[in-house]
């Protein structure tokens, strides 16, 4: 694990380990600006599953560096940032990270289940979602542990659990 930054409070993990759900429940409860970079492409560019069966994964990759890049640049110290699962395949934006909290959202199969089953919109899950997220663990994982400051179990947790675990193991106080 990276020694942890004083940049902002960035979320990374797998699909619908609860970046975005957490993120910004996060940011309300400490009154600080809140930024999904996924919704902040969907809001310049379309849906996502359009983006990835029309222009194809590499596409969306290169979209979603530069809109993280804009981000995470001289980001304040006062703000959470949910980052898309696969963000951190970005060489760019692992480099960035270094000048964050980096809080990896750690979860099981059992946890996100329901979640990915439910919710058929990420073109990454289409076909067999569990099999598709089982081998996206297995892939990504290292990469989210190397980059993390924090490593957060979600495992049978609330979000606002999680979020009270987060404002106490990185004392952060409202704005
Ligand atoms: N700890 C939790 N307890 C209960 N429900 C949760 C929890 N975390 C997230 N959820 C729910 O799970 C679903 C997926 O969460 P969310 O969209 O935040 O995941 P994500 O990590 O942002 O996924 P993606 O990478 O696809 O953007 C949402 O309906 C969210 O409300
Ligand atoms: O894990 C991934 O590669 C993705 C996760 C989502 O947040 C979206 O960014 C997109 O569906 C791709
Ligand atoms: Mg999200």
């Amino acid at each position: 694990m990276a020694a942890p930054g004083a940049g902002p409070v960035v979320f990374i993990g797998l699909m619908a380990t609860g970046k975005s759900a957490v993120g910004a429940s996060l940011a309300a409860r400490l009154g600080w600006p809140f930024v999904d970079t996924d919704q902040l492409i969907v809001a310049r560019h379309g849906r996502i599953s359009t983006i990835f069966s029309q222009q194809g994964e590499q596409a969306f990759r290169t979209l979603e560096a530069r809109v993280v890049a804009e981000v995470l640049t001289d980001a304040p110290e006062h703000q959470v940032v949910s980052l898309g699962g696969g963000a951190v395949l970005d060489e760019g934006t692992r480099t960035l990270l270094a000048g964050a909290r980096v809080v990896f959202l750690d979860a099981d199969l059992a946890t996100v289940r329901r979640r990915i089953t439910r919710d058929r919109s990420r073109p990454l899950l289409a076909g067999d979602p569990v099999e598709a997220w089982l081998r996206m663990d297995r892939e990504r994982r290292p990469v989210y542990e190397l980059l993390a400051d924090c490593v957060l179990d979600t495992r049978g947790r609330t979000i606002d659990q999680l979020v009270a675990e987060l404002i106490q193991q990185f004392q952060l106080t409202q704005s």
